[in-house]
């Protein structure tokens, strides 16, 4: 089966604004649960991500129940209360301010886990790079990020948890690998430009900084 080669140029520009207008998403969360068949589009979405060998390693756990959300929640207060007093007495302040999770707001949270044992794909382009199951595990939270913002749902990434702790929360059993936890639920706007930036904590960087030709300008080893 083939499709045709040009998107239309309406298609082009959704696939730009969904790339341009995806924001992490920490506040806002309306109350209103994703239906069913909502979610199952974004998880649709996850699942066609490219992945190493055709491993498709990511296993999804939909997280609704209120205790649960809350255990998480607390969780989440315990790593961020250390990773404050972490920061530079210069930092610290100016960290505390910031909102860095909607854990209690959004109505599902979303724990994404990585079978990197998994047999599917034979080992094929794992063999030296074994961590691209994991890198692959990563496209697919972006693809459902992505679908998200066009679908007007926000999601939000919290790492700020200890995974051997949310483990025993979620029951997640010892051969599968954290990757990540999101907030998930219907926003009523997204903010033209993220958090972090918004709140002075950091800018983001122009791509020409990130652009390099050919070699690093590193001699050869
Ligand atoms: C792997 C990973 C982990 C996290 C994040 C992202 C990613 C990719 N981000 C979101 C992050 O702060 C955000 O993406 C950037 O600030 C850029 O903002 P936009 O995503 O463009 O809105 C994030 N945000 C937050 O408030 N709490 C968190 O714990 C995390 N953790």
């Amino acid at each position: 089966m083939q499709t045709p080669q040009v998107f239309t140029e309406p298609e082009r520009e959704a696939v730009y604004r969904a790339i341009r207008e995806r924001r992490d998403v920490r506040r806002g969360f309306l109350p209103t649960p994703l239906p069913d068949d909502i979610l199952r589009r974004l998880l649709e979405a996850a699942h066609s991500a490219p992945s190493v060998g055709l491993m498709q390693p990511w296993r999804f756990l939909v997280v609704r129940e209120p205790a649960i959300r809350q255990a998480v929640h607390d969780l989440f207060l315990e790593a961020n209360n250390e990773a404050q007093q972490a920061f530079a007495a210069d930092r610290r302040d100016q960290y505390a301010a910031l909102k860095l999770e909607g854990l209690l707001e959004a109505p599902q949270h979303l724990c994404i886990v990585c079978d990197c044992d998994s047999p599917q794909g034979h080992g094929l382009g794992r063999r030296t790079m074994p961590e691209t199951a994991v890198y692959s595990t990563v496209c697919a939270i972006q693809n459902l990020w992505l679908a998200a913002r066009a679908e007007g749902i926000g999601a939000g990434w919290v790492s700020i948890l200890d995974p051997r702790n949310l483990r025993n929360v979620l029951r997640i059993p010892e051969h599968l690998t954290i990757v990540a936890y999101l907030c998930l639920g219907y926003v009523d706007t997204f903010a033209t430009e993220p958090d972090l930036e918004r709140q002075g904590w950091e800018q983001r960087t122009p791509l020409d900084d990130c652009l390099h030709f050919d070699h690093f300008g590193v001699p050869e080893e």
